[in-house]
Order: structure tokens, then sequence, then C-alpha cells
């Protein structure tokens, strides 16, 4: 079974329905912008980065066969049709940020009079491609930045020169699936693994949708990575008995404090990890940070539907008639984070937007 969620050359674009696994490996056309929308909607394709990376590569082949009559039309589709794109899932960042680069880019080429409307939309198609393999080497960086912060602070907090193997957990699927290739917080622990320091990663079901038990887990059986699943509700028992060195998740949005959204369920496993002084690490690329909102309370939390909750698969669990609220997303507030793993480095939230500033302005 494929570990590729995203399949692209010039002109085609498929994903890997994540709806279906781990009983279906099976790939589905995404042909436009349309096909785009509606494939991350339902959640066939997920995880903030392939959010974005999918959103901007259906656009780019919904543009590859078409002629524009002027740069100003050009213009006009890439800007509707990203922020079209954007609504789809509004939590995570990285699809709004991709489409504010391209818009920028796109408006860039349009003044620039020495640029044809063709050469305007090689431009466009080479700079959404590029994201791919961005993702890739941003995922490696954060995995080499993770594994090292995860062993320097056990070093450190047990007095020995150099770390020994290490338990992790994790939670939600933030690996290859979720991403262009090698994950954020799946690819700190496969750099762990790497070192030959991942003695065990425990990872959650993360219920409703299960991607922990589904696609995480299916990740690393594929791997052959020593791992065990555990159901949200024995983080605290897991935490209490079986020498969990460090938590680290992924991200969907950074607010410019460190306050972090991801999949529900990670704020209540950074409180647990508090109790239990168990570093609490999240893993995202620059792309997953929002400066523009001073804190978590600004970001919007998507709402999915009930029959999320309500059923597994087409079987029903839960009462009929029983209401639910089925948050996708919530806030773990930076005082519960010990340090943000970016491609660049590890930050202390307080310590996020002075250097992710720094480094955007280089
Ligand atoms: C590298 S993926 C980071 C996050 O997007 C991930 O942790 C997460 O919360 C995914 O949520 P999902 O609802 O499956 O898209």
């Amino acid at each position: 079974m494929s570990l590729q969620s995203i399949k692209y050359q010039r002109g085609s674009l498929e994903i890997l329905d994540q709806l279906l696994l781990p009983v279906v490996s099976k790939y589905l056309p995404v042909r436009g912008v349309e096909d785009g929308w509606k494939v991350i909607n339902k959640m066939q394709v997920r995880g903030a980065p392939a959010i974005a990376i999918v959103g901007c590569l259906s656009l780019a082949v919904e543009i590859y066969p078409e002629e524009f009559s002027s740069k100003k039309s050009l213009r006009q589709e890439i800007e509707g049709k990203l922020n079209y794109l954007v609504s789809a899932r509004p939590t995570a960042v990285n699809m709004k940020i991709s489409a504010d680069e391209l818009i920028t880019l796109a408006n860039e080429l349009t003044k620039d009079d020495a640029i044809t409307v063709e050469e305007m939309k090689q431009r466009f198609l080479k700079a959404t491609e590029a994201m791919l393999e961005k993702d890739i080497a941003d995922n490696r960086a954060i995995g080499a930045n993770g594994a090292k912060a995860i062993l320097e602070h056990v070093a450190e907090a047990t007095g020995v020169a150099t770390a020994g193997p290490v338990r992790v957990l994790t939670h939600c699927n933030t690996g290859s699936l979720a991403t262009a290739g090698y994950g954020t917080a799946l690819g700190v622990v496969r750099n762990l693994s790497e070192l030959g320091k991942l003695e065990h990663v425990y990872c959650t079901e993360t219920r409703p949708y299960n991607q922990g038990a589904r696609l995480t887990a299916y990740e690393l059986v594929h791997e052959k990575l020593p791992a065990t699943l555990v159901l949200d509700s024995m983080v605290a028992a897991l935490l209490r008995v079986k020498n969990v060195a460090a938590v680290v998740v992924g991200a969907d949005r950074v607010a410019a404090n460190g306050d972090t959204a991801n999949k529900i369920g990670t704020y209540q496993i950074a409180v647990v990890a508090k109790h239990h002084g168990v570093p609490f690490y999240v893993a995202a690329p620059l792309t997953s940070i929002d400066l523009e909102i001073p804190s978590g309370d600004h970001i919007i939390i998507e709402v999915r539907p009930d029959r999320e909750m309500t059923h597994v698969g087409e079987h029903r669990i839960a009462a009929p008639g029983i209401n639910c609220w089925n948050p996708a997303f919530d806030v773990t507030p930076a005082s519960l984070i010990t340090g943000i793993i970016t491609e660049h480095g590890v930050f202390k939230p307080e310590a996020l937007k002075v250097e992710i500033t720094k480094l955007l302005e280089l």
C-alpha cells in the first residue's frame, strides 16, 4: 500500500483517498479547483501542509490547459480561486499563507511589463510545484531539529552526556499522509529512529476521525517502527507508567504568542504532560505559523458534522436523538508548550514572534 498522499505531474493531480485507508488504497483524480475544494472539505486529503499543497496544485492543473487573453484575467482567476480554496477548511493557516504568497506573485508579474501572459502562467505553475519539494525538505529539517531537542532535553534532565533511546507520544496524523512526505511530528519520530534513538512511539486513536488508529498506525506499521496504539482516554495512564520522554504533535495554526491549534484532544494531552513533567513539543513549518493573530483566541475552530461522532463508518454507535458537539481542533495555550520545532530551529513560544520575524526579513 502506498504512503504517497499526493501524486502530481504537470496537468495531472491525484490524491490517496484517506477516507478509505487503511482498508483500501485508492487514488482519486483532482481535475481542478472544484475537485480540490471537495477533497479537502470531505477530508479525503487532510493535514495542514497537504491541504495547502493539494489546494494550490488543484488550481495549477485547472490553469495548465487554459489560454488567457490577458495577465489581468489570469491574475483574477488565481486570486478568486485561491480565496475560494481557503474556505474549504478554516482552521489550518497553510492554505491561506500559500494563497497570499501566490496572489502576491501574480500581482507582481501582472505589473511587470517584460513578462508575457504565457510566462506568467509558467511562473505560477513553477511556484505551486515548488511547494512539494520544499515541504519535504522542511519536514526533514523539522525532524532533525526536533530529535536533537528531545535528546538534549532528556540528557539534561537525567544528567547524562548522551540520551539513550527514548519513548515518545504523538497525536493525530502528521506523517507522509498529512504532508508531501516524511511528516512534521512524525518526521521527528522518523529522525529519532534513523539516529537509533527511538525506543518506542505511542500514537493515540484520535477520535472521532481516528487519524491515529487509521493513518499514523498504518504509517508506523508500514515503516516497521516500534509502535503501540492507545485510546485518547489512556494518555494520563500512559504518561504515569510508561516513562515517556516527550510528547510531539503537529499544528494547524500557531499564533504569534505560541498558542497552537491542533487536532481536538491535543490540549488535554498538553495538560496531562505538564502534570507529569513530560516536555510537550509542537512541530510546525513556518507555513503553519500565523503572526497576524496575537493569540489562539483569534483562531476559528472548524466544527464538523455530528455524523463523525455518532457513526464509525456506516455503523451508528451513539444513541439516536443525542446532541453532539464536534470541534475538529482545540487550542493549546503557549504556557503548556516546551518548544515549537520549525525547519529553522526550536523556539520557546515566547520567543517565536521575534525569531520568525527575523527569519522572514532575511
Ligand atoms: C502535519 S499535519 C498537522 C496538523 O494538520 C495535524 O496535526 C492535524 O491536526 C490534522 O487534522 P485533520 O483534521 O486531520 O486535517
